[in-house]
């Protein structure tokens, strides 16, 4: 799709004869002299085509597309980490959107995560889930990993709910366990993979935000609540996540040096949509099911799997939606639709 941007004609993103346009000072997009006010390509090659995958303006279309195919305005979005697809079985008045259908969005690849948006209804209250999420080991950049949090927040949500997969690091926790996210180390943000690497566009968030108060404690209590109310408190831990670059599972070593970090759960997701929801001023609730204990000595014979995440998932299936379902009344009945 072609548009002007301050004298530019821009495809896609796109400024065709001086390469990707980024926010200039002057506002989007090349101004077409490469003087200390433009940020076109000319300008800023050194920088990674990366973090400029979307503009303000993609994000607009495509959650402008959505807006009009559903009559939904969810203030709650749900990602579905792997082999948690099911949870947004548990809608009612569901309407399916391929991701392939939507315009900007990447397409899932990874098995355990079906890849559309699903609309509807739960506890009487509007949902936007996402069936299957964006890994940075699918080959995507990070930013555009991250880039549904910001449809979200453009079509209104303010509560994000996100699942993941994870295993167990923490001695106490044990396979199928459920772990209330309080907080997370981004090990690949040491290394500067950052969904907010690149300029930074105000209307998304400001430059720097703030990320220690990222998992919302109101809601914390509420799940560990939750939890009690269920009969599950046993199996349900307050811990620390990280998310890895994967797609390999980790060695023996780099475990026990996340052990001594204070790690609990160790993961290749999440932490990329919580900064972002973060920076957009969405309220976070994490957790992390436990698929698989960390292996942390030389001696097991056993190794992780996706086959055996897959199917922790799948046994925790009906828990896992009740869980989810309370949480949705609990936000409902502090301030989201
Ligand atoms: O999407 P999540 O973080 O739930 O998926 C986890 C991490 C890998 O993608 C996969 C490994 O089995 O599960
Ligand atoms: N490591 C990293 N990611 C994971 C794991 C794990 O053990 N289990 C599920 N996702």
């Amino acid at each position: 799709m072609s548009r002007k941007m301050n004298g530019c004609t821009v495809t896609n993103g796109y400024n065709l004869e001086n390469g990707p346009c980024l926010p200039s000072k002057n506002g989007f997009g090349c101004n077409n002299d490469h003087s200390a006010s433009c940020n076109c390509y000319k300008r800023t090659r050194y920088m990674d085509i990366d973090c400029q995958s979307y503009t303000y303006e993609d994000i607009r279309e495509t959650s402008g597309f959505l807006l009009q195919k559903t009559k939904y305005r969810p203030e709650i979005g749900i990602i579905c980490g792997s082999g948690l697809g099911s949870l947004a079985e548990s809608l009612t008045e569901k309407q399916y959107i391929p991701y392939k259908e939507v315009p900007h969005f990447p397409v899932s690849t990874v098995k355990g995560h079906v890849g559309q948006l699903v609309f509807g209804m739960l506890q009487g209250v509007p949902i936007m889930c996402m069936q299957g999420r964006f890994h940075y080991y699918e080959g995507y950049p990070i930013c555009k990993c991250a880039m549904p949090v910001r449809v979200m927040k453009m079509i209104g949500v303010n509560y994000l709910i996100a699942t993941n997969a994870a295993g167990g690091l923490n001695e106490s926790y044990n396979v199928g366990d459920i772990v209330v996210i309080k907080d997370h180390v981004n090990f690949m943000g040491f290394a500067g993979v950052n969904p907010l690497r690149g300029p930074n566009d105000e209307r998304f968030g400001p430059r720097f935000p703030a990320v220690s108060k990222a998992y919302n404690a109101e809601l914390r209590a509420a799940a560990l609540k939750i939890g009690k109310e269920m009969g599950i408190q046993n199996s349900l831990h307050e811990g620390v996540y990280t998310c890895l670059g994967g797609p390999n599972f980790e060695t023996i070593a780099e475990l026990a040096a996340m052990k001594v970090l204070g790690i609990d759960a160790v993961g290749m997701s999440t932490v990329h949509e919580v900064i972002v929801a973060c920076h957009s001023g969405i309220t976070v609730f994490a957790f992390s099911l436990i698929t698989n204990k960390c292996l942390t000595t030389y001696d097991d014979d056993d190794v992780a799997n996706h086959e055996e995440v897959m199917e922790t998932a799948k046994n925790k299936e009906d828990v896992l939606k009740e869980f989810v379902s309370r949480m949705v009344q609990h936000i409902q009945k502090i301030g989201g639709k």
